[in-house]
């Protein structure tokens, strides 16, 4: 089943300054068990997005069905098939773990004899086991994530929504609250649709990633397909000084290769994907006897990708939402 089927999603705001459109006219499709990551820089229009997906702002075009529910005629179905854990999460830090968990299956209209166990197989998933008794204000930055995601989940929505889950969070939290997220698709089988400015969160987790900017989606792909579309895989060769000059012949010569660029005995370049260009390379530097002191090629990051299609580099969008 398609979970996320959107068609035309726009959504302007009246500010001082004038008309804002956040989002301009969106199509996109998630399958049932996907994981798929929503990147852009700051402004481009993601929480915006989420936001009218998640029922909570009403689209000024467009339409969507959201777990098999239409989006404008039924958003009370939206509602109860979805999880949506917000950027800041809704927990009250004065209550306790366990019953801000119960109120939320209350809510839900879940009974105390469902609620309970509902409740500890979720408290056990998420890491969260020892905590109940635990004031909300109290816990770590990672263990409040965790009892967001919980919270989300209480009512077993078979789509959840994630906007940038790991923001704030140290290296270790951040590993553990991907295994969680991989173990919501891979044991509960849920589809996670979730917006983040980190590209190693999106490549590490994402099946599929949309790329988003200016309220438009530039592009979406595997993160593989999209680190294959920037063009090629980025050359450093080390030679020694009397060498440059017949190495950086040798490299502009060669089909495939662009973007040379010269500094001391280091020559940098674009290569075409393949190991055949090195095999080249590596040939024609000897008809030339120049024996290179190091070579290295290094794939195509996300990072790249983003840069090259917004312009802007992820890890100063990401500094900024920390
Ligand atoms: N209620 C509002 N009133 C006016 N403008 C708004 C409102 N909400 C969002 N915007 C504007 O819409 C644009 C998109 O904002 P949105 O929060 O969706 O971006 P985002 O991609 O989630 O950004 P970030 O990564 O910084 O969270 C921005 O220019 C923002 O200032």
């Amino acid at each position: 089943m398609t979970m996320i089927d959107a068609q035309g999603l726009a959504r302007s705001f009246q500010a001082p300054q004038g008309e804002v459109n956040a989002v301009r006219g969106v199509d996109l499709k998630v399958e049932d068990g996907e994981i798929v990551g929503f990147l852009g820089p700051n402004g481009a229009g993601k929480t915006t997005t989420l936001r009218m997906l998640t029922t909570l702002l009403r689209p000024t075009a467009g339409t969507a069905r959201v777990a098999g529910c239409d989006l404008l005629s039924d958003p009370v179905g939206v509602r109860r098939r979805i999880g949506y854990v917000a950027q800041g999460g809704g927990a009250n830090p004065a209550e306790v773990v366990a019953n801000e968990l119960l109120l939320q299956a209350r809510l839900y209209g879940m009974s105390k004899s469902e609620a309970g166990p509902r409740i500890a197989d979720l408290a056990e998933r998420l890491g969260l086991g020892g905590l109940e008794t635990r004031l909300i204000g109290s816990l770590s930055g990672g263990q409040r994530r965790r009892l967001d995601i919980a919270l989300g989940l209480v009512h077993r929505p078979p789509l959840i929504f994630l906007d940038e889950p790991s923001t704030g969070l140290d290296p270790t939290s951040r590993n553990q609250l991907w295994d969680h997220i991989r173990g919501l698709r891979d044991e509960l089988g849920a589809t996670v649709f979730l917006s983040t400015h980190y590209l190693d969160e999106a490549d590490a987790l994402c099946d599929r990633i949309l790329i988003m900017d200016q309220g438009a989606i530039l592009v979406e792909d595997r993160p593989e397909e999209l680190k294959n579309r920037v063009s090629g895989d980025a050359v450093t060769l080390e030679v020694a000084a009397a060498d440059v000059p017949a190495a950086q012949d040798v490299v502009r010569g060669l089909a495939g290769t662009r973007a040379v660029n010269v500094t001391g005995q280091t020559i940098r370049f674009r290569a075409d994907h393949s190991s055949r260009s090195m095999i080249e390379i590596m040939r024609a530097l000897d008809a030339r006897a120049v024996d290179p002191i190091s070579i290295q090629v290094d794939r195509p990051t996300l990072d790249d990708v983003f840069l090259t299609l917004t312009g802007q580099s992820a890890a100063a969008t990401s500094a900024r939402a920390a």
